[in-house]
C-alpha cells in the first residue's frame, strides 16, 4: 500500500514493529510522540503487535516511564486516556531502558530486550528507530545500532530523524554521509512535520482532483502566490537552539520550501512516493538562486522582534529572551520574493514570509489570479478585486475562493464574495496531528510525506547564499515590535510589484460578503 495518498480509513494497516524512541525524556516525545501513539492505538491503527522502548540517559523504571507517558497524553493528546481497560492494554507495550548513545555495550543489551519484546508481542523483527535527539547524535546512534547488532533482523528497519537536517549544505552533506553508511535512502524517513498536516496533503487533492484549478495553475492566469507561516509565540524555552538557527533555517529551509514545492510541482504521473518527490525536487532545483549579496538584500527581508504588546499583553524583545545572546543578530522574521524558473511559473513571484511574535497564529497560502482585462466590460465602471484561492492550513483548516458578483438590486455594481469550506467547522479541530499521520506512514513504509535527501540538498543550496549575505557587515537587520506584522520592508517587496499581502486568518476587507459553513 506504500505510496497511496493518506485518505483515511482505506489506508493500509501497519505491520507490527518495535519502536525505539531515542530522546524518550525530551520535549518532542512528551508533546507530540506519545500523544500520536495513543491516538493511533485508540483509532485501531496500531494493533497489539507493537512495543515502544523509551531510551535516554536518565534513569526511569518502566512504571515511572508509563506514568510520564500517561501525563503527556493527559496534557497533549486529542483523546483522553479515560478508558481504564484501554489504557492498561496500551501501557503494557511501553518499556524504558537507560542508555547513553555513546555506550556500545548498552546497544548489545538492547538486542536482548528487543528479543524478549518481539517474543512477547509476536513482532516479526520489524524495527523503527525514531531519533528525537540533537542532530549531532544521529551519526553515532546509527553506527552503534549497526555495531550493537540491532540491524540484524529478519524484518525491515527504518530510521526516522528530526529536523534540523544540518546547519548548511556542507554540514547536511556530512550528516547524510554518516547515516547513509548504515541506512539506505529508502530506509531513512526525514520528518518535516508540515508535510503531515492535513491541509498540506490536501494541496494535491485540491489541485489534481478539481478540473477547474489545474488549467489555470500557471503564469498565464496566476499573478502571484503568497505563503505565510505566522506565529504568535516567541522562542519560548528553545532560545539556545533558536539563536543558532533563526527563521531561515528553522522554518524557511524546510517547511516553507516544502509547501512552495507542493504548490508549484507538476502533476506526478502516479501517486507513488518517488513520483511525488521527483516532482517536488524539480521545483526546488528550479528556484532562481540569489547570485549576489545585493540580490539577497533586494529580495529578502531579515527582521528581529523588539519589545511590544500582543492582545494587550506586554512582551519582551528577542534579545531579552532566555538563552539568547543580548547582542544577537539572529532573525525571527524572514520574507522573500522568490521565482521558479520553469515554463509554468516564469515571471510569477512567490512571496513567502514567516515570523515569531506576529499578531496571529496562522499558516495560509493565497493564490492571486490575474485580473480581468482593464478597460473593458465591468472594469470600466468598477474596481474589480482579483480572484483568490486561499488554502488555510493551520490552525483553522479549509479553503475559500474569492470571486466578484453583482450586488443584488443594483444595475451592475460589483462586490467581492468569499465562498468558504471551513473544514475545522465541519470536523472540529480534531483532525489527526501531523506527527500521528507521519508516525503511521513511517510504520507502514510510506515515505511520500518525508523529505528525500536530494530535496534537502537543493533546499540548502537555495538558502546558503542568503545566510552568507547576512553574515556581511552591510547586511541590514530590521526590527519590528512584538505583536506587529514584521518590518515594513516586507510590504514594500510586494508594493514594488504592484501587490500587497492579502489579509490572513479570515480577516478581510469590510466589503467582502462571506458565504461559509461558519460565518
Ligand atoms: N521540541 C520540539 O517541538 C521539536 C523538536 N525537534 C527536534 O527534535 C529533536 C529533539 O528535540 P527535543 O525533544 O525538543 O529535545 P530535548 O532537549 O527536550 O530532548 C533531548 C533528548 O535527548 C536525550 N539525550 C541527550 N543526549 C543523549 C545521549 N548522549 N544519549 C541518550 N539520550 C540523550 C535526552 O535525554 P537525557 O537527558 O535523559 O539523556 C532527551 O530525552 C531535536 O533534533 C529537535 O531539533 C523538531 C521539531 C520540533
Ligand atoms: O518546526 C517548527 O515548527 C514550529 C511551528 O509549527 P506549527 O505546526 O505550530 O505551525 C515552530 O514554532 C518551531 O520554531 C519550528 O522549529
Amino acid at each position: 500500500m506504500s505510496g497511496q495518498l493518506n485518505l483515511g480509513p482505506q489506508a493500509a494497516k501497519m505491520e507490527g514493529a518495535v519502536i525505539y524512541l531515542f530522546g524518550a525524556t525530551g520535549d518532542l516525545a512528551k508533546r507530540k510522540l506519545y500523544p500520536a501513539l495513543f491516538s493511533l492505538y485508540k483509532e485501531g491503527k496500531l494493533a497489539e503487535d507493537f512495543a515502544v522502548v523509551g531510551l535516554a540517559r536518565r534513569p526511569r523504571t518502566d512504571e515511572q516511564f508509563r506514568a510520564d507517558v500517561l501525563a503527556s497524553i493527559q496534557e497533549f493528546c486529542r483523546y483522553k486516556p479515560d478508558d481504564e481497560e484501554l489504557w492498561s492494554r496500551f501501557e503494557k507495550h511501553f518499556v524504558y531502558m537507560s542508555l547513553d548513545i555513546h555506550n556500545l555495550e548498552g546497544f548489545r543489551e538492547l538486542v536482548a530486550l528487543t528479543q524478549r519484546l518481539e517474543a512477547q508481542f509476536e513482532i516479526p523483527g520489524n524495527r523503527l528507530f525514531y531519533l528525537a535527539l540533537a542532530p549531532e547524535l544521529f551519526g553515532p546512534v546509527s553506527f552503534n545500532l549497526r555495531e550493537g547488532g540491532l540491524l540484524e533482523t529478519a524484518g525491515w528497519h527504518r530510521l526516522v530523524i528530526e529536523k534540523p537536517f544540518g546547519y548548511d549544505r556542507e554540514s547536511a552533506r556530512e550528516l547524510n554521509e554518516q547515516i547513509t553508511q548504515v541506512f539506505r535512502e529508502e530506509e531513512i524517513y526525514r520528518i518535516d512535520h508540515y508535510l503531515g498536516k492535513e491541509m498540506v496533503q490536501n494541496i494535491e487533492v485540491i489541485r489534481f482532483a478539481n478540473a477547474f484549478f489545474e488549467p489555470l495553475w500557471n503564469n498565464k492566469h496566476i499573478a502571484n502566490v503568497q505563503i505565510s507561516l505566522a506565529e504568535t509565540v516567541g522562542v519560548e524555552d528553545r532560545g539556545g537552539y533558536y539563536d543558532k538557527s533563526g527563521a531561515l533555517r528553522d522554518m524557511a529551509q524546510n517547511h516553507m520550501l516544502q509547501m512552495l514545492a507542493m504548490i508549484a510541482m507538476e502533476p506526478p504521473s502516479r501517486l507513488h512516493p518517488e513520483d511525488i518527490r521527483d516532482e517536488k525536487v524539480k521545483v526546488l532545483r528550479s528556484l532562481r538562486p540569489f547570485r549576489s549579496p545585493e540580490e539577497v538584500y533586494r529580495n529578502v527581508v531579515r527582521g528581529q522582534y523588539t519589545a511590544g504588546t500582543l492582545k494587550g499583553k506586554p512582551l519582551k524583545g528577542y534579545r531579552e529572551e532566555d538563552s539568547v545572546d543580548p547582542a544577537s543578530v539572529t532573525e525571527t522574521y524572514f520574507a522573500a520574493r522568490v521565482f521558479i524558473d520553469n515554463f509554468r511559473w516564469a515571471g510569477v513571484p512567490f512571496y513567502i514570509r514567516t515570523g515569531k511574535r506576529l499578531p496571529v497564529k496562522t499558516t495560509e497560502v493565497v493564490i492571486e489570479f490575474k485580473n480581468a482585462p482593464a478597460g473593458v466590460l465591468f472594469r470600466t465602471r468598477n474596481e474589480l478585486a482579483p480572484n483568490l484561492l486561499v488554502i488555510r492550513v493551520n490552525p483553522m483548516e479549509g479553503i475559500y475562493i474569492k470571486i466578484n458578483a453583482k450586488k443584488p438590486g443594483s444595475d451592475a455594481d460589483i462586490q467581492p464574495v468569499a465562498m468558504e469550506f471551513c473544514q475545522s467547522c465541519q470536523v472540529g479541530l480534531n483532525t489527526p496531528e501531523a506527527y500521528e499521520t507521519l508516525l503511521y506512514d513511517a510504520i507502514r513504509g510510506d515515505s511520500t510525506y518525508f523529505t528525500r535527501w536530494d530535496e534537502v540538498d537543493h533546499a540548502w543550496a537555495f538558502v546558503d547564499p542568503i545566510a552568507e549575505a547576512w553574515r556581511l557587515p552591510e547586511s541590514e537587520l530590521l526590527f519590528y515590535p512584538a505583536g506587529s506584522w514584521g518590518p515594513e520592508r516586507a510590504a514594500e517587496l510586494l508594493a514594488e510589484d504592484g501587490y500587497h499581502w492579502w489579509p490572513v486568518n479570515g480577516q478581510d476587507e469590510d466589503n467582502v460578503i462571506w458565504i461559509s459553513n461558519t460565518k
